[in-house]
């Protein structure tokens, strides 16, 4: 079957911006209706977002949630966008198919992590004084 081309010869500037996006935000869709993981972390994100509002953080503490939840969504992009790259190339078994997706997958788990050290330092000493 054809393929449509990647790259339409004609296209410049800032139409040549505008469909790059457009190839972003349907990357974010597909991997979003395709990722439980990912549907998981838009939820924890939700219900941290609505924690942070009802606690009242302040603009520091918005920004080092921000940079959390940023970083643990597009690590699970990266490592989900590994994870069919490697399914393409090496269907079959492969020790070293193994090792890049083991990999990939802890430096998402490095991420989480700190994600939730993080949460744990901001929110944990705002709930406990509300007793
Ligand atoms: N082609 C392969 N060759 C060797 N080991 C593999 C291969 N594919 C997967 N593995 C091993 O299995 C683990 C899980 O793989 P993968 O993440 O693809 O499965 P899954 O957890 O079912 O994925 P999904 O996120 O799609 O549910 C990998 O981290 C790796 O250790």
């Amino acid at each position: 079957m054809q393929q449509p081309p990647l790259n339409k010869p004609h296209a410049t500037g800032a139409k040549k911006v505008f469909r790059s996006f457009g190839y972003a935000f349907k990357g974010i869709g597909s991997a979003v209706a395709s990722q439980l993981n990912i549907k998981v972390h838009l939820w924890v994100t939700l219900v941290t977002i609505v924690l942070g509002v009802t606690l009242g953080l302040s603009l520091n503490e918005w920004l080092w949630i921000g940079l959390c939840i940023a970083l643990v969504l597009s690590g699970e992009m990266m490592n989900t966008a590994i994870e069919l790259l490697t399914d393409l190339v090496s269907p079959e078994y492969n020790v070293k198919a193994g090792q890049v997706k083991d990999i990939a997958a802890g430096a998402v788990l490095i991420l989480a992590i700190f994600a939730v050290v993080t949460g744990f330092v901001i929110f944990v000493p705002k709930i406990l004084s509300l007793f």
